[in-house]
């Protein structure tokens, strides 16, 4: 699904994102682990093609195509979709009409998937003005829900959303990546950035990764990375590798 071979990534003039090298098949869910201010943004970032992160060196391939040069929404339109860590507010547009434009449905059928995220009261609410920290990650993968990528990118799915809404949102990123589908009939990927681990009780990844310094130090078993962050820090995660 995605292939990332020898990425490197310049925001504003530096060097952030140092050989980095990924790859996520169909079907599978990985996550991405890491110290703040190591990259795992700007690897979601650089994946979508946001202007502003510059690959200077290396390739991004999206479904076996070499989509490096792409623009955002040609990626978007070829099935890429991505959660923001922190979306912006945006005036004078109604989230029921964003979600009409991103998926051409019909007002009744966007408010029946509204209802399943408990947003059925924001459709006519300016899109993120006034949301709680919650509200904001309910709205944002109730748009990719309407979207329905075939690879989808989440920063910090769980960060600032209480545990009823964390079993709600982990429960519907489990369907947009069809876990509940048996492995031979799972189609879609995603890649989820996490401080916490909490959506590992939801969605069972395939893969685990810690990003420090701008590289993929250590792969391996999520729980298994994640313990070794909780009880002994990255540091000790870069470390210990093998034994994951
Ligand atoms: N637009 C930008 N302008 C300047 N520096 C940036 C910009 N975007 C990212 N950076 C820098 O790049 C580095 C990596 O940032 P990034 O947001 O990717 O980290 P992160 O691993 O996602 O951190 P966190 O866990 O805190 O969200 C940081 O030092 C950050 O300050």
């Amino acid at each position: 699904m995605l292939k990332i071979e020898n990425l490197h990534v310049n925001v504003e003039g530096r060097e952030v994102l140092h050989d980095l090298n990924l790859h996520i098949k169909e079907g599978e869910t990985h996550v991405l682990m890491g110290p703040n201010g190591s990259g795992k943004t700007t690897l979601l970032r650089a994946a979508m093609g946001f202007s502003g992160y510059d690959v200077t060196e290396g390739r991004i391939f999206f479904k076996g195509r070499d989509v490096t040069e792409l623009p955002m929404h040609e990626r978007a339109r070829y099935g890429m979709g991505i959660m923001f860590q922190r979306p912006p507010t945006i005036s004078g547009l109604k989230l029921g009409k964003l979600l009409q434009a991103l998926s051409g449905a019909e007002r009744k059928v966007i408010e029946e998937y509204a209802k399943k995220m408990h947003m059925d009261d924001f459709l006519d609410r300016d899109v993120n003005s006034g949301f709680s920290g919650g509200e904001i990650k309910r709205s944002e993968v109730l748009q990719l829900m309407i979207q329905q990528p075939d690879f989808v990118m989440l920063d910090e799915p769980e960060s600032g959303v209480d545990l009823e809404n964390i079993s709600l949102i982990g429960k519907s990123i489990a369907m947009l990546v069809e876990k509940d589908r048996h492995i031979i009939n799972r189609h879609k990927s995603g890649l989820i950035i996490t401080h916490t681990g909490y959506i590992l009780d939801y969605i069972d990844a395939d893969a685990g990764h810690m990003l420090c310094d701008g590289e993929i130090k250590c792969d391996g078993n999520p729980r298994e990375i994640l313990k070794v962050i909780q009880e002994k820090g990255y540091q000790e995660c870069i470390r210990c590798q093998k034994i994951l």
